[in-house]
């Protein structure tokens, strides 16, 4: 199968990597033309996947056209924001014949709109390529990936034969791809994760421990959980790859641009500060706050997101944020289901 992957960034270089090791055809279009220069020159993607080879049959492109113009898969890997202006641009080059997947890999939710980034494709696109769309999301860090290190991920579709495309353009020795029919739950879980990465970074800023970062991610389960399945996801999902395990890999990893945004803010950085840092995009901070506006129309609880709101945006002192969370109001933990079900 041919593909195009959109975007160079750490995440769509290290999958075109990946599909070119597969043995896939694979062109990867970045907007930058020194971008694809720079990385025509060195075989290597020294701003965003530094140390991994680009496999000489990968082939490199700024110009959109060219990179669609024989795909059969497209892998679109730009940040949130971008995707819709990515693929107003794309969907003006995609032939309903030819055109057989168009698969997202960006984790996050559209400002605004609170859309999930699936909706966002949908929106854009001809009615005919609604059941083509498919979610890749799960425990994949760039870093790992491009080095072969054993990764295991979801691609949700609401066609069963289109999850399972996705599943066996990437699947390969090192990269295990799971089908799930819970596109809402497994984009939720991706994007949601973020938000409690970058408080389990502050958390450690801060220099608490491992059971400060334990009930946070734990917690931050529940409440992704709760807003996930508000808006229609299957609740199981959150224990799967999408959930639980993009929570562990993104809240633990020195790799994870959320974590280690969180990390400088706890150390008394200011989040523009920690951005410029970073230098990579950190989807949390935009996802925060859509989550908070989605949270709040929909009458979910989410103390997490409410405190990582007032730090990131409303000033507030991380330090006070741990405070407030550990003295809330009491409440039991599962409050929905033991209280409906034993109390
Ligand atoms: N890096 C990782 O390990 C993983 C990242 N992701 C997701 O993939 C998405 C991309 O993340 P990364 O690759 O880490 O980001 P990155 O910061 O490494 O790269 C972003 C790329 O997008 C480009 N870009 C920025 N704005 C753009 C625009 N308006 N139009 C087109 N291109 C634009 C940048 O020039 C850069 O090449 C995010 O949603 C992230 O959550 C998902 C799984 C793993
Ligand atoms: O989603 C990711 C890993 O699965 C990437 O997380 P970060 O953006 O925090 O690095």
């Amino acid at each position: 199968m041919r593909v195009a992957v959109i975007g160079a960034g750490s995440w769509a270089t290290a999958l075109a990597v990946l599909l070119s090791r597969n043995g896939k055809e694979v062109t990867m279009w970045a907007r930058r033309q020194q971008q694809i220069e720079e990385m025509l020159e060195y075989r290597e993607n020294r701003s965003y996947l530094p140390g991994v080879s680009l496999p000489p049959q990968l082939r490199l492109t700024a110009d959109l056209e060219l990179a669609l113009a024989d795909a059969e898969a497209v892998v679109l890997g730009v940040p949130s924001h971008a995707v819709r202006e990515t693929i107003k641009r794309v969907a003006g080059f995609l032939k309903p014949q030819q055109h057989r997947l168009i698969v997202n890999t960006a984790k996050g939710l559209e400002e605004g709109s609170f859309l999930r980034l699936s909706q966002v494709i949908a929106s854009e696109l001809p009615d005919v390529f609604r059941d083509k769309i498919v979610v890749l999301s799960g425990p994949s860090h760039a870093e790992e990936v491009g080095r072969e290190i054993p990764t295991a991920v979801v691609a949700a579709a609401a066609k069963r034969e289109t999850a399972e495309a996705a599943q066996d353009l990437f699947m390969s020795p090192a990269f295990r791809v799971y089908t799930n029919p819970d596109v809402v739950g497994v984009e939720l879980g991706g994007a949601l994760k973020n938000i409690i990465a970058l408080c389990t970074g502050i958390s450690d800023g801060l220099g608490f421990g491992d059971n400060t970062k334990a009930a946070l991610m734990t917690r931050g389960l529940a409440e992704i959980a709760r807003l996930g399945s508000s808006l229609g996801a299957q609740p199981l999902t959150f224990a799967g790859l999408a959930g639980v395990g993009d929570l562990i890999v993104t809240c633990t990893s020195l790799h994870s641009r959320n974590r280690r945004a969180g990390i400088l803010i706890g150390q008394g950085k200011k989040l523009e500060e920690a951005l410029a840092e970073i230098k990579m995009v950190v989807e949390g901070v935009r996802t925060c706050k859509v989550a908070r506006s989605l949270a709040q129309n929909l009458g979910v609880s989410m103390p997490i997101t409410e405190q990582a709101y007032q730090v990131l945006f409303a000033g507030a002192d991380p330090r006070e944020g741990v405070a407030r969370l550990m003295q809330r109001g009491k409440t039991h933990e599962m409050e929905e289901v033991v209280l409906n079900q034993h109390w």
